[in-house]
């Protein structure tokens, strides 16, 4: 009898061993997971990362969410409403992973449809994610969808005014654009602005916007500002309004880390729904009323920044501002000629753009000594751009920053704006921690830092050296003659 109990307990652990080894090799060949590669990305429009598409686990790069909190996460709905997964925050690699049910992907299969759309919901303790930028964009690919580029473009519709909160939760409206590298961009556009708005005001009657730095309770009653220390605006409702003060330059020099981090001033309200809104240079047929559509709502106690490095370039959108208003100040970020055009060059090289053409190729174009032909030198020729700036406003009017020491030491330059506009001094030294993982500085918040995603501080590629002498000795002149005009020296070494 013992021998036959035998028998059947090792059949019996065989079975269930064998049964065993057929669950874990189906889970871990057959887990239902779809990750999904997505880039919240900063910047222009045509700022391309690179997708890898070749796995069926693709990951979430999430640099820039500053999701810190281990309970993090973020849903995808559809645009029934219905959950399609959960993004766990994996803390350890900043990375998310998206796991889904059979069922939820097939319906995110639709996604890719033009009608599709997704909401990314975070349901973090303080909401702060990325989705500040003109164009973000986040882009699913999966084995699933064949080889389709299903494009997400995000955009703002209120982190900024629910940054820093407490229990609030974001939604981001994203739109899915199938094959929008394909597409024309104006078309592109249009979609885009006509939700935004939609967007925005649904927005503005759910949620109690606060000024940063406050905590919220969820209950705070919808449109009027908690009690806070700075009482000027107390249970006034938040509008938008036209800038105050426009950054408007110079591109690759810090403008959107100065933009977000004066956006933590409490007297400032800088959180445009679009990065760029480039009202006075690209969207000036939109009209006044789509410009302000775009500017973040602050109170009146506040000072509404906008930035659009590409007006520094362009002597028409000088003169429109001007003309729009001769109250509005303008602020300028330089930053050394030579690494301003090496930035740019490590941008169109991520964007895939020019075909792997050197840095030289684009230096010398078709001549033998330094050609301005190429925009990445053309727009380091700060002097040359700034004269009709000079010619419209009163020195006192334009604030320039130097973007090198901006990025050593952010304090001193966000200083010099709030002395600029007069502000009642609120960062510190300690206001800005460095992030030596992103080689960047950060703005510290009361609940964590702040970043920028990883497309602003990317690792530049190795220029030869002499190269980069010439363009050095191309620009010393220039540089002492901007130096002159302006009548600062910045300690520009690259
Ligand atoms: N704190 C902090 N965080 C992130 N990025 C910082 C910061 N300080 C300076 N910078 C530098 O800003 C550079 C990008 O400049 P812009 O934002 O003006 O670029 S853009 O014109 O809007 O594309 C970007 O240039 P690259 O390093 O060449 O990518 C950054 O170095």
């Amino acid at each position: 009898m013992a021998g036959s109990h035998e028998v059947i307990f090792l059949r019996a652990s065989r079975y269930i061993t064998t049964a065993i080894v057929i669950m874990i090799v189906f889970v871990v060949f057959n887990t239902d997971r779809i990750k999904i590669d997505t880039n919240v990305r900063r910047g222009h429009a045509d700022e391309v990362e690179t997708y890898d598409d070749t796995s069926n686990n693709m990951e979430l790069d999430i640099a820039g969410w500053d999701m810190n909190e281990q309970d993090d996460y973020v849903t995808i709905q559809s645009d029934e409403g219905k959950e399609k997964g959960q993004w766990n925050y994996d803390d350890e690699n900043d990375f998310v992973t998206v796991e889904t049910h059979q069922e939820d992907r097939r319906t995110q299969k639709n996604f890719g449809k033009q009608i599709g759309y997704v909401t990314v919901k975070t349901h973090q303790e303080r909401v702060n994610q990325d989705f500040d930028d003109r164009k973000e964009y986040v882009t699913v690919l999966t084995k699933e969808w064949a080889g389709k580029n299903a494009n997400f473009e995000a955009h703002d519709s209120h982190r900024d005014q629910q940054s820093d909160t407490t229990g609030f939760r974001q939604t981001t409206k994203t739109y899915i654009k199938e094959l929008m590298n394909d597409m024309p961009d104006s078309q592109h556009r249009r979609g885009i602005d006509e939700e935004q708005n939609t967007t925005f005001k649904h927005t503005l009657t759910k949620t109690s916007p606060p000024i940063s730095g406050q905590l919220l309770q969820e209950n705070t009653p919808t449109g009027t500002l908690p009690p806070i220390h700075n009482d000027v605006s107390l249970g006034e409702k938040c509008k938008q309004r036209f800038p105050d003060v426009i950054i408007v330059g110079i591109a690759k020099s810090g403008t959107s880390a100065l933009r977000i981090f004066l956006n933590e001033h409490p007297q400032i309200a800088a959180g445009t729904l679009r990065d760029e809104p480039r009202f006075f240079t690209g969207y000036w047929g939109k009209g006044f009323e789509w410009y302000r559509s775009v500017m973040p709502c602050s109170y009146s106690n506040q000072i509404t920044i906008e930035k659009s490095p590409g007006y520094f370039y362009s002597e028409e959108a000088a003169k429109r501002i001007r003309n729009f208003s001769d109250k509005i100040k303008i602020i300028m970020i330089m930053r050394d000629p030579v690494e301003r055009a090496v930035s740019a060059y490590a941008m169109y090289k991520a964007q895939g753009r020019f075909n792997g053409k050197s840095f030289a190729d684009l230096m010398y174009m078709s001549k033998s000594g330094v050609s301005t032909e190429h925009e990445m030198i053309e727009k380091s020729l700060y002097v040359e751009h700034l004269s009709p700036w000079l010619r419209l406003w009163n020195r006192n009017d334009i604030l320039i920053l130097d973007g090198n020491n901006f990025k050593r030491n952010p304090y001193e330059e966000v200083h010099k704006v709030e002395r600029f506009l007069g502000l009642k001094p609120y960062f510190t030294p300690d206001s800005f921690v460095f992030n030596e993982e992103k080689n960047k500085y950060c703005a510290k918040r009361v609940n964590g830092v702040k970043c920028l995603a990883f497309s602003k501080g990317r690792k530049h590629p190795e220029i030869p050296i002499e190269d980069i002498t010439t363009l050095q000795r191309y620009f010393a002149p220039k540089n002492e003659a901007l130096f002159n005009v302006i009548g600062e020296r910045f300690n520009w070494t690259y």
